[in-house]
């Protein structure tokens, strides 16, 4: 492993302006990876998300969970969760990640995409109840698949690759300049597990 080279990764920023996103690459040897991607789709408390968009109820086929060191409520196109108390391989990986990104973390929302059918559409994470420009630090597991940002201005577009294990960290102004998305796609044909290990307020 050329330790100096990635150094020099994690510390590029892959946008060009208006906030910022470290790719961190391989958290763990892929062994590790296979261990905690088989964890999380046995035990994590797996259910299809609800959202209202434009009136309707929509039940999605991504299953999302939602984890906290208190029930913080997390509202999502008007349906809200309670979070659950921390797993222990929840918090292993939570000590994991704010040790690689110097950041602190009190909550994550996992996301299961059964294959490439699923995605989501383009969001910023900009509710209210996440603290103003904290990191968000982004765990991926299983099929790597593409990941976009779109500048909310100048519509540029900036893609990227996740892949079994790695980490993704978005912070400063990303949210509020940039959109992101998971498109949907016909080359993944396996699961793919995401974390986004976030800080509510309060
Ligand atoms: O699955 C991903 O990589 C991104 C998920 C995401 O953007 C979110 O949960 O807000
Ligand atoms: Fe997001």
């Amino acid at each position: 492993m050329d330790l100096f080279n990635q150094d020099i990764n994690t510390q590029s920023n892959l946008l060009p302006y208006g906030g910022t996103v470290n790719y961190y690459g391989f958290l763990f040897p892929v062994s590790e990876a296979d261990y905690y991607y088989r964890v999380l789709m046995d035990s994590v408390a797996w259910k299809n998300d609800e959202a209202f968009i434009m009136g309707k109820h929509i039940i999605t086929k991504r299953k999302v969970a939602w984890y906290g060191d208190k029930e913080y409520s997390y509202t999502y196109s008007r349906a809200s969760k309670i979070a659950l108390p921390w797993t222990s391989d929840l918090l292993a990986l939570k000590n994991i990640v704010e040790e690689k990104t110097q950041a602190s973390y009190n909550s994550c929302l996992l996301n299961l995409y059964h294959n490439g059918d699923e995605g989501m559409a383009y969001h910023s994470d900009d509710e209210k109840a996440l603290a103003e420009h904290s990191a968000i630090a982004s765990v991926s597991f299983g099929a790597e698949r593409n990941f976009l940002f779109k500048h909310k201005e100048t519509k540029q577009t900036v893609s990227m690759r996740l892949a079994h294990g790695s980490l993704l960290v978005m912070k400063g102004e990303t949210q509020k300049n940039w959109l992101h998305r998971l498109p949907p796609t016909k080359k993944a044909t396996t699961p793919r597990i995401n974390l986004t290990f976030r800080t509510m307020v309060a």
